[in-house]
């Protein structure tokens, strides 16, 4: 995993994460929760057009994507999947609006990101676009409940700690509400991270290795709460893995390799 940001502009992640956290409308002008089945529609939530990204100074230039197309339609849960190094981690940073592209264009949520300036886009993924990163991110100063709750509350959404103590209760840390991060395990940190980017109910969901640091059991009851949000709330979700168990729970399969797609299963 890359942490968004790298080599390619100032980014502050922590800033990213909590922003990310918060809450506005979903894209289509209606709540997630008013979708009654989760159904996807037509509509395209991940719009990518011949991305390619090259970070780093020459001779060290290295180019990372080469070339990537790819429509999402809401609804859809969609695992990539490839090699260490191919390129999976970048490609969630451009799609979530972390990074920018070197070239092409990318269109999430309605959102044209080369339209944005870098707070424009940080305000309008609000609620949108969740992001759960292997590295958690969490304020140190705050606690379990605050870390959730906060940047709902900055984004002016209602009851922001009812709602985060309820997500924190549905990721089994409804025990540990006002511990600071250094008083939780890594695993509960994460837990702490997974709740933050559900809590706000955002229409796309972006994981990478969500289940890394935790183990067997925890780990699939995060999953299965993912799996569950997707399906009540219609939440798009956009896994990166290395588990084939959680690719196979996914209705589509992209694999990388090198930069570029080399096989998907919805172009089949
Ligand atoms: N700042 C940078 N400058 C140059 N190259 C970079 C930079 N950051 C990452 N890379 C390179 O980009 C490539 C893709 O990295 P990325 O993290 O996207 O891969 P990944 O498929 O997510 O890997 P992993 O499964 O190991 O997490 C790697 O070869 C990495 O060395």
């Amino acid at each position: 995993m890359r942490q968004p940001g790298i080599g390619q502009r100032p980014s502050s992640p922590c800033i990213r994460a909590i922003v990310t956290a918060s809450a506005s409308p979903s894209p289509t002008g209606t709540s997630p929760d008013d979708r009654p089945d989760g159904s996807s529609g037509d509509t395209i939530v991940i719009d990518a057009r011949n991305l390619t990204l090259a970070l780093g100074r020459p001779p060290a230039r290295t180019q990372i994507l080469r070339g990537i197309d790819l429509t999402v339609r809401q609804g859809e849960s969609v695992a990539l999947l490839g090699p260490s190094g191919s390129g999976k981690s970048s490609l969630m940073a451009l799609l979530s609006g972390m990074e920018r592209p070197t070239g092409g264009s990318v269109s999430v949520a309605g959102l044209e990101f080369d339209r944005l300036s870098e707070d424009q886009l940080a305000i309008a993924r609000r609620g949108r676009i969740g992001i759960i990163l292997q590295a958690f991110h969490l304020l140190p100063t705050m606690t379990a409940l605050e870390n959730v709750a906060v940047p709902m509350e900055l984004a002016g959404m209602a009851k922001p700690f009812a709602r985060a103590e309820e997500e924190l209760t549905a990721v089994g840390l409804g025990h540990r509400l006002t511990h600071y991060p250094s008083q939780l395990s890594g695993g509960e940190q994460q837990r702490v991270a997974i709740a933050r980017a559900l809590a706000p109910r955002p229409a796309l969901l972006f994981a990478d290795e969500p289940t890394g640091n935790l183990d067997g059991a925890t780990g699939a009851a995060i999953m299965d709460l993912l799996f569950a949000r997707h399906a009540a709330a219609g939440t798009t979700l956009f896994v990166i893995t290395h588990d084939p168990a959680l690719a196979a729970r996914c209705g589509r399969v992209i694999a990388l390799a090198d930069g570029r797609i080399v096989s998907d299963n919805a172009a089949a």
